[in-house]
């Protein structure tokens, strides 16, 4: 819709690394993933006009923060706890939701800790529990003005 090159900060990886992100935890832990993601992140925020979407818990690093505000315009899609239980439900691909704890206490104390940090960093926030991924994408393209 905005004509700019796409990138996906979990895509990179797993192109990069030729392995899919459950694999990268498996073999470097969580540690291992966000040294990677922040070093990916790194690199596409030296790109101009594109479009962005990086991992959700890629705002614990103060320096990815920092070059996300600095670069870029973030757009914070905030969906709450009961729709992000609903469709992550059947997906076996969350290394972080592949626990003993129930997803619903997970997804809680991720949104605790990284709520915060995704509102530090937003120009703007959207909602998407309501509405269609294109509905949410025209919502972002109004408010972004162009
Ligand atoms: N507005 C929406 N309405 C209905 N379903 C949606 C909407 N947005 C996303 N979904 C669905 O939710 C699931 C997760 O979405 P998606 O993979 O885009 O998450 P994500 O934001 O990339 O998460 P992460 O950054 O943690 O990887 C997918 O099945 C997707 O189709
Ligand atoms: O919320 C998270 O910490 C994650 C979200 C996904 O995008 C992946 O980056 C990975 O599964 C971790």
């Amino acid at each position: 819709m905005l004509h700019l090159e796409f990138y996906d900060s979990d895509q990179e990886i797993e192109r990069r690394t030729g392995a899919d992100i459950a694999w990268v935890f498996d073999l470097e832990g969580e540690e291992g993933f966000r040294v990677r993601e922040e070093n990916v992140i790194q690199d596409l925020t030296e790109l101009q006009g594109i479009v962005l979407a990086t991992g959700g818990g890629s705002v614990l690093s103060k320096e990815t923060r920092n070059r996300l505000s600095a670069r870029g315009i973030v757009v914070y899609l905030e969906t709450p706890i009961e729709k992000q239980v609903a469709r992550t439900q059947r997906d076996k691909r969350r290394p972080l939701l592949q626990t003993e704890e129930a997803p619903r206490e997970v997804l809680e104390r991720l949104a605790a800790e990284r709520n915060p940090l995704y509102a530090e960093i937003a120009d703007f926030t959207v909602r998407t529990d309501e509405q269609s991924a294109r509905a949410v994408a025209s919502q972002i393209i109004d408010q972004l003005g162009f």
